[in-house]
């Protein structure tokens, strides 16, 4: 079974990246031995989350790990009827979604999620996980904190996730297909994702963005390290990894870590790796992700949450390229492009004696500063209409907002920035249903009590234009509103309005707000 030739799949390449972007997880490969198969990077894919990857660090915690997913191929090879996606729970009780591969009826290993949890953890099982995860890593501290980046898939995000990894299924065959039926060598792989493809694309039109663009233009070419300076949610990651994408390294493994996400001793492992005996339980040498990120990029997210100890170790790598695992006592070479990324103000840390002046220098070779949305609000249709694209859903009508949402949008401070915006605009396509165009009375209560406190009407934002649309643009959002809080009881919205039953149909047909014909008449 050829898996690189399907991992380079177009199909493959997007819902990888759909299920990172959406849900923080990765869609890998196990064959029918239960051998997880390298993705491009030639490593075995990171495990999904913190909580994992701390699991892993630990020998039997890895064991564990091994054996789960061996449990769920045994129930795809013990029911060969079986070909959809498949849920169970780890050792750790997470979720782990499979659906089986099959070629010529023979069962040919499963593609597969993991480190999901269905229900935001109550106190008592979040308190026994971290238990089970500290037998395992004794010296595992931060645990809220990797805990709460756990991503949680409700029931219907957990039919997506099956959807999509079935979707990834029929693609291969089709593939298969296609190229038994031609007899033909397989067509040469496509390049790997690029910042070009949908859901990788940095958007914008202000002129901090187009600066911005500008400059990785410039930068990505270069083996410089970058340091990006900005708010959570600007977009950090995105673009150290157009840099990345941009740039010569495009073929080698973009890695991402998180600083603040460990305590000091488990990060240090995690960057540098481990020797056999160097802690209890390191039963064996173990690579580090700068060991991983060879060749490639490494992007180091919150990079002002490190240590003085680990500044002097990322210093030396920066330097010479060299580093020591945990506990070893021989250097070891790596070539690796770092992008830093903080919302801090290190050249202020260094001022208190919090960051290395030293190192400071030396990943502030290039800066990149992200301004944070409410500094750059002309962005926001540009946005906004890429958000809608990217997270439409087949078969779905919404084409746009209607002009009354915008003006709440760009009146609101956006301090989750980008990716608030973009849960957003999720949030409203999937509330939006089979609507044309989203209204703005579904815009989350957050930001409309932000911008409208008290339920301001419609008309506070209507100051200016012509007074008979705004009349117009009022008597609609009052019967909308009312249709809503009636539940469509259109005799009590009437006597509520002080208008006639008749005058309140005629307008709801003449603004749109039918239910259609199914709509079942109501009781007074
Ligand atoms: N200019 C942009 N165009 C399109 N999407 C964007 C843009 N900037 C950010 N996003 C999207 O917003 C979300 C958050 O971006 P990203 O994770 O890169 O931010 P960040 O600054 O690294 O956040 P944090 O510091 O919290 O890790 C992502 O889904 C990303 O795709």
């Amino acid at each position: 079974m050829d898996f690189e030739k399907y991992q380079n799949l177009p199909t493959i390449i997007m819902l990888r990246e759909v299920i990172r972007k959406w849900w923080q997880a990765d869609l890998t490969f196990a064959d029918k031995h239960g051998v997880v198969q390298t993705w491009q990077s030639g490593e075995p894919p990171l495990p999904p989350n913190d909580f994992c990857r701390l699991s892993v660090l630990a020998p039997e915690g890895e064991r564990r790990c091994s054996e789960s997913l061996r449990s769920l191929q045994q129930k795809f090879k013990g029911n060969k009827r079986l070909r959809q996606a498949l849920a169970q729970d780890c050792h750790l009780n997470f979720t782990l979604v499979g659906v089986p591969l099959y070629l010529d009826a023979e069962y040919e290993g499963m593609l597969f999620v993991q480190g999901l949890i269905r229900h935001p953890l109550e106190d008592h099982s979040a308190q026994v996980l971290k238990a089970q995860l500290r037998e395992l890593v004794p010296v595992a501290s931060d645990l809220d904190r990797a805990l709460a980046r756990v991503p949680v898939l409700d029931a219907a995000e957990m039919g997506k996730l099956s959807d999509l990894l079935e979707l990834a299924i029929s693609e291969i065959l089709r593939h298969e297909e296609v190229t038994t039926r031609r007899e033909e060598p397989p067509a040469a792989p496509p390049p790997p994702p690029t910042e070009s493809d949908p859901f990788d694309k940095l958007i914008g039109r202000s002129g901090p963005m187009l600066e911005i663009l500008k400059l990785i233009e410039k930068v990505a070419q270069s083996h410089s390290t970058v340091l990006i300076n900005g708010e959570s949610g600007t977009g950090k990651e995105l673009v150290a990894r157009a840099l990345h994408h941009h740039g010569l390294r495009r073929d080698r493994p973009f890695v991402v870590q998180n600083c603040s996400a460990f305590n000091d001793n488990l990060l240090e492992s995690a960057l540098f790796g481990h020797t056999r005996g160097a802690f209890t339980g390191a039963t064996r040498d173990k690579k580090g992700l700068f060991e991983v990120a060879d060749g490639g990029t490494f992007f180091l997210d919150e990079v002002g949450d490190m240590s003085p100890a680990l500044q002097v170790k990322l210093l030396r790598v920066l330097q010479e390229g060299t580093f020591l695992p945990v506990g070893g006592t021989h250097p070891k070479e790596v070539d690796v492009r770092v992008i830093a990324a903080t919302h801090k103000d290190l050249g202020e840390m260094v001022k208190r004696g919090e960051f290395r002046e030293d190192l400071y220098y030396r990943i502030n070779v290039i800066r990149l500063h992200l301004p944070p949305l409410r500094e750059r609000r002309e962005d926001l249709p540009v946005l906004i209409e890429h958000f809608l694209r990217k997270h439409h859903r087949e078969g779905q009508r919404a084409r746009g907002l209607e002009p009354e949402a915008l003006p709440l949008f760009s009146a609101y401070h956006w301090p989750g920035n980008i990716r608030e915006l973009e849960n957003e605009i999720e949030r409203l396509l999937v509330l939006g249903g089979d609507r044309e165009w989203l209204p703005a009375e579904l815009i989350s209560p957050r930001i409309r009590d932000a911008v409208m406190p008290g339920e301001l009407s419609m008309s506070a934002l209507r100051a200016t234009g012509k007074l008979p649309e705004a009349v117009e643009a009022l008597e609609r959002e009052m019967i909308q509103r009312g249709l809503a809080r009636t539940q469509h009881n259109k005799s009590r919205l009437a006597r509520e309005l002080g208008i006639s039953r008749s005058n309140l149909i005629l307008k709801i047909a003449r603004y749109g707000l039918d239910r259609g014909p199914d709509e079942a008449e109501e009781k007074d």
